[in-house]
Parts: structure tokens; sequence; C-alpha cells
């Protein structure tokens, strides 16, 4: 990394903490009242930080009947640059510093196999400005409508080294929307083997073979031993 994009990753770590409602006290305040909702005995506990309503919303169905019991803080997160696999091992690090615990952060792609992964961990900014159609649309000049969608959950905590990456895909294809538009792409994305969209799916569908689901599979696992 060249010492500029250090500077740069810097700079927009300082600004995701220093915004009004995301000060240190605040971020304080959001983490010590998560520390109030512990108490499962025989539960493991896990501490999400995520700024997505609807991925804690799927994390809780997800994890609703394991031996993990969920907390969390909405705190932003900054957008990193870099490799999937960069940016979420960047992210967990500054959620762990922040939370001064052990945490999981979650950070989700949207690949087109035309574009060789693009959007990818990009996708929000892609969403934002150009809506679920207007993400279809750019693919109209490609034959290939294939695409995956990517978690990655990452773990990190003192024992630690480096933080560990849990992976989940789902391939599927990038259709007109159709669905309800309540969350991010879904409206878009059609999962290999169905005829609906993930919008479309009712979120028990959905929570069975989402790239979320797959991912969050992969660390219930890790954490049972
Ligand atoms: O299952 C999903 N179905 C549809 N859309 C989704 C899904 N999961 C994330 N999304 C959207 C949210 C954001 O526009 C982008 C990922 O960006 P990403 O940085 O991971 O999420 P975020 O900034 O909203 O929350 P966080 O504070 O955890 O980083 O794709
Ligand atoms: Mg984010």
């Amino acid at each position: 990394m060249s010492q500029q994009e250090s500077n740069d990753i810097n700079q927009k770590r300082e600004n995701s903490f220093t915004d009004k409602d995301n000060s240190e006290e605040q971020i304080q305040k959001k983490l010590e009242k998560s520390n109030d909702s512990q108490g499962m005995q025989n539960k493991k506990e896990i501490f999400l930080i995520t700024g997505n309503k609807n991925k804690l919303l799927e994390f809780q169905q997800i994890l609703a009947n394991t031996h993990l019991e969920l907390s969390s803080a909405n705190v932003d997160l900054p957008e990193l640059q870099g490799n999937p696999e960069e940016i979420a091992k960047e992210k967990a690090m500054i959620a762990f510093k922040e939370a001064k615990k052990p945490v999981i952060v979650e950070d989700t792609s949207l690949c087109f196999n035309a574009f060789n992964g693009l959007p990818g961990p990009y996708i929000k900014w892609f969403l934002q400005e150009l809506k679920p159609a207007g993400l279809h649309k750019i693919l109209a000049g490609f034959e290939d409508k294939t695409g995956y969608a990517q978690c990655i959950i990452t773990y990190m905590s003192e024992e630690l080294k480096e933080p560990v990456c849990f992976v989940g895909r789902t391939p599927g294809t990038i259709v007109e929307p159709r669905g309800p538009q309540n969350f991010g792409w879904d409206p878009i994305f059609q999962p290999d083997g169905y005829d609906q969209t993930y919008a479309e799916l009712p979120k028990e569908e959905k929570n069975k073979i989402s790239h979320r689901f797959r991912a969050i599979d992969k660390m219930v696992e890790y954490f049972r031993q």
C-alpha cells in the first residue's frame, strides 16, 4: 500500500469516527448499552458492529436457533478500498479498536462475472447512485448476466494475531428489479435454482441459501470448537 493510500484510509477512519452522531462518546454509549444485554450463561456471545438494520435482522433470524447469542452496536464503519478480504480485515481491526472487546463485522459484495467481480465491495456506491434498476441496466451491453453475492464475516479478538474471515457465496443472475425494494439490491438478484429474486423470496427462504447464511454457518462451526 502506498503512503498516499494509507493516509487516505486513516483520513477516512478519522472522518467516520468524528462525525457528529458518531463521536467517541456516542460510540462508547452505544457499546456500553450493548454490554447490558449480556446474560445467557451457556450461550456464547458474539458482538456485531454494523450500521445496516437489515443485515442485523438477518443475523438475528439466522442465529435464532444456534448456540450463539448476538448483541450489536450501530456504528458507521468506513467504506474501505482493496480486495474484499483486505477490506473485511481492515474493517474488523477498526471495529475492534473501537469496541475494545471481541467483535465481528460483515462486508457484502455483489459481483458481476462480466465485470470480473466488480462492483464487488463498491456495490454500496453503485446502488446508491444507480438504484437497482440502473444496476441491472449497466449489464445491457454484456451477454453474461451472471454473478454472485458474497458475504465476508470477520472476527477479531485480543487472542488472535490477525482477523479470521468466514466467506459465504451464493451464485445467481442479475435481473430486472422484482419484489419489495426494502433491502439493497435484493430485487435484482435471482439465486441459481430459483425463479424468484431475493426480494420476492420469503425471508426464511432467502435465509436458507443466502451468502449471509453461508458465511454465518461457517462462523457457527468455528465457535463450536
Ligand atoms: O443481503 C443483501 N441484500 C441486498 N443488499 C444488501 C445485502 N447485504 C448488503 N446489502 C447492501 C447494503 C450496502 O448497500 C451494500 C453492502 O455494503 P456494506 O458495507 O457491506 O454494508 P453497509 O455499509 O450497509 O453496513 P455495514 O455498516 O455493516 O458496513 O450492499
Ligand atoms: Mg459498510
